[in-house]
């Protein structure tokens, strides 16, 4: 029998088809017909030319095919580009009859690049393993805070800050509006703000530093007339970012030295106290707006002499009243004045914080792996034909984790973290939050996005709960809205936020396979709109208002200078600023007062807390010194001790002075049982006239009013009170304070030289015992 002969192979360089730019060569990309002509050209790359003869139709092309991603496993995502394809490992041999034309097969940089893209333009950044249907690299970058991967066809604007990208949808912006953009911060970022504008004056940053320190060792009496020559560039700064430390001196020297009509001169001295910069000692001080005025203090080793001129909210430059030049340049306040305005009051006990819980992991498309017995159902494609071997090879059924009604249990995104706030004894203050007001718990993990199903896969990571702490007795309320809670225990707790749920997951199947998969599981893709199940819910977002009331029992309330920190000092084992100056307490002071020895413990244990608050002035319940930032710590009080310096010139005025502020303030106060301390009994002036002070003191109130007293006050904290959503003055009640209950005791004592401290002390616990006597039940 005669042999047939093998035409002859060979290889050829290039090959020519018609039209312009036909010469295709090895490493081109080519369209390639597809078998219905209503379907779009198959995209290829040219490995190999060979002939077997010199016919066109011997010609043959050996091809590596593109995949389109409606093509792969798993189908088309959202991140895909329209014009996208992948290099796969399925290679063909393809009659050179089938080539349309040459077609360009971009990496994804250079498509994003070019100025426009033809029919012809593809980009590819995946390489497919088709039958496996996964990808090289099996994870890219992703964008946006939507976390999804970059698809070129979606506009993005870039933050100018941080340089990450946005979808406009996702910073809720249409195109439109994000093209007409000609800046954009993203939302992290104008948070940030704050801190980068005080950075940004890096210049004089140490400048102000010195500034701070020197503050925080002071406290310092200033000598007037002598001057710390700061350039007019710091004193705008620090006009700028020290409006906290600037008004609080200004109001110092304005209530130690200034009556009506007039002015602050250089030549007053000026006490300075070490926590000004950070307390809120300025809180509710509202320096004359557009006012400037220069601060006069020696260094930190007492050796020169500063002058800073600042100005307050300054508008307008005006020449300080009398000073030695501490006119603030108008060119130099504008700026200044600014940045002001944005600079938010530092209150310990108030705070606005927004929280974000975290958003939903997305659920993902899943494609049914190989091996699953309905691959064998797949139409007969031509190009497809080579490696349907391969995969259709194993038909060992996968088993899959179900739900109890027999459907496959699909992976879901992960629950995003909530957020929940908490009282914790370690938090005192709540000035963390004027730092950092904004709080966001983490999302939940994706269902890996590239993924086919198996056996092994797992519901996305839920994020974790965000725990904010905050000071024991904190109100949580929505910002203008309800209170949530009122976290008066350690440990107490509520959840502000909740985390979006999880996405679910759906298996992607080609029409013909449906019915089959359909039984497997309900979660079926049909269309487009499916993909809302498949993202995450986004988390709660919630803005907040955070106020501190102090747990205490028992209240230290008077004039300033009256010896309230001396006498928590020498009951109990704190340790509060003392000092000849009025307003050396700038924030409550807490401390523990044993429990009387002779009593024994459990109920009638006199234990209590005590709370040591700012000097109250008149006009406080006004706004005027610190007092009113601090009537509202009364709140929680059982019984309130007030303390008056028996050795100043009219004591029984400053103590109506006080009773009149609360009055004014809260009349419920009033209702409280409580305790005068005549202090500085030491001082003979003081111990002279003690027995007339004490008789005097107690004849004012009225007799038999205060058996009622403790049921109508506030034993437990809040009954009875004025609960609004935040601290509100109770204007003027019809009583006189005559009409008020008397005081518990009267007593006269020296808490500088422990003298009287112990009838004091009796006087205290039987105040106490007497709120608990009210709150127990008729026997
Ligand atoms: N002689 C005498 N001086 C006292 C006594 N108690 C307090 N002082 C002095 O009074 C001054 C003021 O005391 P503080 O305890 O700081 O007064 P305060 O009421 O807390 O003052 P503010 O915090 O400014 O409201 C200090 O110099 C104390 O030493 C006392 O019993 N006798
Ligand atoms: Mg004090």
């Amino acid at each position: 029998m005669a042999k047939t002969r093998q035409p002859q192979r060979r290889l050829l360089e290039s090959f020519t088809i018609k039209g312009p730019d036909g010469v295709i060569k090895p490493g081109d990309s080519v369209l390639m017909k597809a078998p219905d002509s209503s379907k779009q050209p198959y995209v290829a790359r040219v490995e190999e030319i060979e002939a077997t003869g010199p016919q066109a139709s011997q010609v043959k092309f050996r091809v590596r095919w593109y995949y389109r991603p409606e093509e792969s496993i798993g189908g088309r995502r959202p991140f895909h580009g329209s014009k996208e394809v992948f290099l796969s490992d399925h290679y063909d041999l393809q009659s050179a009859d089938t080539i349309e034309g040459k077609c360009y097969v971009h990496n994804c940089r250079d498509y994003t690049k070019l100025r426009s893209v033809g029919t012809e333009d593809y980009f590819c950044r995946f390489d497919y393993k088709s039958a496996t249907g996964s990808f090289v690299p099996d994870r890219i970058a992703v964008f946006c805070k939507c976390e999804m991967p970059y698809n070129p066809d979606d506009f993005m604007i870039q933050c100018e800050d941080c340089s990450d990208w946005f979808h406009p949808s996702c910073v809720r912006m249409t195109i439109k509006e994000a093209k007409k953009l000609e800046h954009f911060y993203c939302e992290s970022c104008v948070a940030e703000n704050g801190k980068r504008l005080q950075k940004s004056h890096g210049a004089t940053e140490q400048s102000e530093e010195k500034i701070e320190n020197h503050a925080r060792h002071g406290p310092y009496l200033a000598q007037p007339g002598q001057a710390y020559g700061l350039t007019p560039s710091v004193h705008v700064l620090v006009a700028a970012t020290r409006y906290a430390y600037a008004s609080a001196a200004y109001r110092l020297l304005h209530r130690a030295h200034c009556r009506a009509g007039e002015s602050v001169t250089p030549a007053m001295p000026l006490l300075l106290h070490p926590r000004f910069p950070s307390s809120h000692a300025a809180c509710g001080h509202r320096a004359v707006h557009g006012d400037a005025w220069a601060l006069h203090f020696p260094d930190l080793h007492g050796r020169r002499q500063r002058r800073i001129n600042v100005a307050c909210r300054a508008t307008r430059a005006r020449e300080a009243p009398g000073s030695t030049g501490a006119a603030v340049p108008p060119q130099q306040t504008a700026p200044a004045a600014a940045a002001l305005a944005k600079e938010a009051h530092k209150y310990f006990d108030h705070a606005v914080v927004t929280v974000r819980a975290g958003d939903g992991g997305h659920g993902a498309v899943l494609a049914m792996p190989a091996s699953s017995p309905s691959t064998a159902d797949a139409p007969k494609s031509p190009r497809r034909r080579s490696d349907r071997g391969r995969r259709s090879g194993g038909s060992k059924k996968v088993s899959y984790k179900r739900n109890y009604d027999g459907s496959v249990a699909l992976p879901m995104g992960g629950h995003g973290g909530d957020v929940v706030v908490y009282a914790h004894e370690a938090e005192e203050t709540l000035l963390r939050f004027h730092e950092k007001a904004r709080y966001c718990a983490k999302r939940g993990g994706n269902v890996g996005a590239t993924g086919t199903l198996s056996s092994r896969m797992h519901n996305g990571f839920a994020g974790e709960t965000l725990r904010i702490p905050v000071p024991v007795g904190t109100v949580v309320k929505r910002k203008k809205g309800a209170v949530l809670a009122d976290l008066a225990h350690p440990g107490d707790e509520v959840v502000v936020a909740r985390g979006g749920q999880g996405g679910i997951s759906l298996i992607d199947v080609p029409e013909y396979r449906r019915r089959k998969a359909m039984a497997l599981s309900p979660n079926i893709m049909r269309d487009a709109s499916d993909k809302v199940l498949i993202h995450g819910q986004p988390g709660e977002e919630v803005s907040l208002e955070l106020i501190l009331r102090v747990v205490a029992d028992v209240g230290l309330v008077g004039l300033p200078n009256a010896g309230k920190s001396t006498l928590l000092s020498a009951i109990t084992l704190a340790r509060p600023d003392i000092a000849d100056y009025p307003f050396t307490t700038l924030m409550p002071n807490l401390g523990r007062l044993g429990g009387d020895p002779t009593l024994g413990a459990l109920q009638f244990s006199s234990e209590a807390t005590l709370a040591d608050l700012p000097g109250l002035i008149e006009g406080a319940h006004l706004g005027k010194g610190l007092g009113r930032n601090f009537l509202r710590h009364l709140r929680r009080t059982r019984v309130i001790v007030h303390v008056v310096d028996a050795a100043a010139d009219d004591p029984v005025d400053d103590y109506k002075i006080v009773r009149e502020e609360l009055r004014m303030y809260n009349p419920q106060y009033l209702e409280r049982p409580y305790v005068v301390v005549l202090n500085k009994i030491d001082l003979p002036k003081a111990q002279d006239r003690l027995s007339s002070l004490a008789f005097e003191i107690s004849s004012i109130g009225c007799e038999g009013c205060d058996d009622n007293n403790t049921s109508k006050g506030n034993l437990n904290g809040n009954t009875g009170e004025h609960n609004t959503s935040s601290e509100t003055k109770v204007e003027g009640g019809e009583k006189e304070l005559g009409d008020y209950p008397r005081p518990q005791a009267v007593v006269g004592a020296s808490v500088l030289k422990h003298i009287g401290i112990d009838e004091m002390l009796k006087e205290i616990r039987a105040a106490l015992r007497k709120c608990f006597d009210h709150r127990l039940p008729e026997p």
